[in-house]
């Protein structure tokens, strides 16, 4: 597989906020995602349950499953708990023919929590939950290779695993044929992390990538009002590629340069209400088609 272009509903409807965007059918989301351009999703909880149906919507557009969130808790739960939802997780994307699977601790995680500061109040894992952490998805790892699937780490805002040293951390201590990571150079810039220097030290584990823009004047305020995630979220921090503070263009030269084979996914959830889903798609096809000519 080569390079693909998929784009992730939260635009249309939030997964974490669901109250935006509550009003925008799964059929329009699909719809403008290929109307846009696209010919891959995310899955979102608007979406079908049963693979065969799901199909059947999204065969006529022309639509693939690219991957889909999975929230561990390795750190605050027993293995087992996390085991059984991932095997289900698990199994509903083979069915749907996607390759990788999204993984993010959410032990301690503050991202979905309203009036935590992401910042000021940002988890520090111990040394116990590092342990949890690595061996349990070490052991993740394992089982989504029994349907030749890899578990791609999504490092998070609001998250233990947020930082570009932790980010180091995780892929040091964890065997690269069991854990792979996700590039979300949204979350990297919110952070202050470089990308490009994250996409080279992690280029040979990178096997899934989100293209997220940072508005930087929402960013600041973020930051100054000690806001939480899903405060910036609503403020319109995220918004796509080409429409906020990040040149994708040298980014995107790292990952030619490594002749990265998988999907990229367009992602940026903010107030569909403000920024309309489907307008804001086709910026950022328009936009990707230009730095990239795919
Ligand atoms: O980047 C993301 C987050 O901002 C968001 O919180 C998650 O719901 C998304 O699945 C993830 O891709
Ligand atoms: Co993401």
């Amino acid at each position: 597989m080569s390079i693909k272009l998929a784009i992730a509903p939260i635009a249309w409807t939030n997964d974490d906020l669901p109250e935006l965007g509550k009003e925008n059918t799964f059929e329009q989301c699909i719809s403008e995602m290929a109307l846009a351009g696209f010919t891959g999703t995310e899955i979102g909880n608007k979406y079908p349950k049963d693979p065969e149906v799901l199909k059947s919507y999204l065969a006529p557009r022309g639509l693939s499953v690219a991957s889909a969130w999975f929230s561990a808790l390795l750190t605050t739960k027993p293995y087992e708990e996390t085991k059984e939802a991932f095997i289900k997780h698990r199994d509903f994307l083979h069915a749907m023919g996607a390759k990788v699977i999204v993984v993010s601790e959410q032990g301690h995680s503050i991202q979905g929590q309203m009036d935590t500061p992401v910042f000021k109040e940002k988890p520090i894992f111990s040394e116990e939950d590092w342990k949890l952490l690595t061996t349990g998805l070490e052991k993740l790892g394992e089982v989504a290779a029994e349907k030749d699937m890899k578990i791609v780490y999504h490092h998070h805002m609001g998250t233990g695993v947020q930082t570009t040293a932790e980010i180091d951390r995780l892929m040091k201590e964890t065997d690269p044929n069991k854990v792979s990571l996700l590039f979300d150079t949204g979350h990297l810039v919110f952070s202050g992390e470089n990308p490009i220097e994250v996409y080279r030290a992690h280029k040979d584990r990178i096997f899934h990538i989100h293209f997220k823009d940072i508005r930087e004047a929402k960013m600041a305020e973020v930051k100054e009002n000690e806001s939480s995630f899903l405060t910036g979220v609503k403020e319109g921090v995220f918004t796509v590629p080409g429409d906020g503070m990040i040149d994708f263009a040298p980014i995107w030269e790292e990952i030619e340069k490594d002749h990265y084979s998988g999907w990229i996914v367009v992602e940026a959830e903010q107030d569909p209400a403000k920024a309309n889903p489907f307008i804001y798609a086709q910026n950022a096809r328009n936009y990707i088609r230009d730095i990239t000519k795919l």
